[in-house]
């Protein structure tokens, strides 16, 4: 068992900005936001995150990115921003976080990226598509403004406590507030010995019918103006007992270096997974993005595995299909920043189970152009979608047997500062009580085979389905 170093968490500046937030609320008549920063001892998030569990289990968020530079764990819901099929549903995020931070008291140390009022969230793939209820606790934009973050940076820890202050409120808020916190930082976690629920039963709905469904487009995509269409499909996990969050997670912070890692809990259900892929990160204006499609197993000895590396390098199928992400990124990021940079080239990432072609692509965002709006351009790349984006997306919406819900679409933060990070939510999980869907898609060309595009989305179900308790296949 463990515990947080209590010494570090002194009461600082968040009475006085307690009693300034209330007096704004007076004045404006309107809610106000405080946010106070404090610089703390080192831990890890990932105790953080364990330790909200008593309290605010169902109100989580982890996020880890690939070099381990930033590290996020959110406990509780301050307030919650979401829109439901809004068509204009980034825009709408953006305003109402705006708004919600526009008032804003924000007291200590704001040195860091990632500290302070931030939120965490995403988007479901398509708001257009039909619902069938997998995805009922989560709306087509949700984020959350946590209560209290911890945020891990370059080894330095930082704490944010976010309280919302009305005009009936008085200093006595600060010592609930601070009541609640010190719990948070006096409950035990317990070290990574998690309980591990045993898998049941794996169903998938028809296979065999999937198959056919990649065959048909194939046939279809031969004389089409339709270049790429990405097609997925879910597994469906059965187990003796309630998943617990920290055990998955835990593995995959051991498992899954190199990806990035979420973790959302709404409303009871959680949203996890390790995912090699960066939709788009912006500090200041630098922005960063990554076009990665194609793939190939990993060998089972150094020798095989680089044959397979130079066999993906090297097939035409494979080089197209990553080709038009880099097409359609190059034009997005040509569109809103200036100074583009793109390799000629991919390069291999190796993940543990997967190789990918991988082509990164850095710039400097114009004046105008903000992280929501990178993220809106972008979504869905053809590494999830296809090309052209509407016309594939229209296809996946007709021929797609499956409710994607935030698969394969925009998760990340973003701070008051307007820096954040998004990555793409594959090769992941949605995880409600004993059961766990799965999900994992795969570019489809006029050149591809349905039987190996099955093959390729099976491996892209591994990273979890080993993290949730599965065998090793
Ligand atoms: C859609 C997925 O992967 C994408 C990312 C990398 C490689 C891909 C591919 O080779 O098909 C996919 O475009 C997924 O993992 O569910
Ligand atoms: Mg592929």
């Amino acid at each position: 068992m463990g515990g947080i170093n209590l010494v570090t968490i002194q009461d600082t500046e968040l009475r006085k900005g307690i009693i300034a937030a209330i007096d704004r609320a007076k004045e404006l008549s309107q809610s106000v936001l405080v946010s106070e920063i404090q610089r703390i001892e080192y831990f890890k998030a990932f105790n953080f995150f364990a330790a909200g569990r008593s309290r605010f289990l169902g109100e989580r968020f982890y996020w880890e990115d690939p070099d381990g530079t930033m590290a996020l764990a959110g406990l509780g819901v301050t307030r919650q921003i979401h829109a439901d099929s809004a068509p204009d549903r980034f825009n709408h995020t953006e305003s109402e976080w705006k708004r919600f931070i526009e008032t804003a008291i924000i007291v200590g140390d704001q040195t860091a990226t990632g500290t302070g009022p931030a939120m965490f969230g995403g988007f479901s793939f398509d708001p257009l598509k039909e619902k069938t209820g997998l995805w009922s606790k989560f709306s087509d934009s949700l984020f959350h403004i946590p209560k209290y973050m911890l945020t891990v940076k370059g080894g330095q820890a930082f704490l944010t406590t976010n309280v919302v202050c009305t005009q009936h409120d008085d200093d006595s808020l600060f010592e609930k507030v601070n009541q609640e916190r010190l719990s948070v930082f006096t409950s035990a976690y317990d070290d990574g010995r998690y309980r591990s629920a045993e898998l049941k039963k794996v169903e998938e709905k028809n296979p065999e019918k999937w198959k056919e469904t990649v065959s048909r487009l194939v046939a279809s995509l031969k004389d089409s103006h339709l270049k790429k269409v990405v097609l997925a499909r879910e597994i469906r996990l059965f187990f003796n007992q309630e998943i617990e969050i920290e055990k998955v997670l835990s593995h995959l912070v051991v498992e899954q270096r190199g990806s990035f890692l979420f973790a959302f809990e709404a409303n009871g259900d959680c949203f996890i997974g390790a995912s090699p892929e960066r939709l788009v990160k912006k500090e200041g204006d630098e922005v960063f993005s990554t076009c990665l499609a194609g793939s190939i197993a990993r060998g089972g000895t150094p020798e095989e595995d680089r044959m397979l590396g130079k066999a993906l390098l090297e097939d035409q199928k494979n080089l197209n299909e990553h080709q038009y992400v880099v097409e359609m990124i190059s034009e997005a990021m040509l569109e809103t920043c200036e100074k583009v940079k793109i390799p000629n080239s991919p390069k291999l990432m190796k993940m543990k189970y997967i190789q990918h072609l991988y082509t990164p692509v850095v710039g400097k965002s114009r004046a105008e152009t903000s992280l929501l709006h990178l993220v809106d351009r972008l979504h869905p790349t053809p590494a999830l979608g296809g090309l052209p984006k509407q016309d594939a997306i229209e296809k996946i919406r007709e021929i797609e047997d499956l409710d994607r819900g935030f698969y394969a679409a925009p998760i990340g933060w973003m701070d008051y500062k307007a820096n954040g990070e998004f990555a793409v939510a594959i090769r992941s999980a949605l995880v409600q009580g004993k059961e766990a869907s799965l999900f994992a898609g795969c570019g489809v060309l006029a050149d591809s085979n349905a039987e190996s595009e099955f093959n390729e989305t099976s491996i892209k179900f591994r990273p979890m389905l080993t993290a949730l308790g599965g065998k090793e296949k």
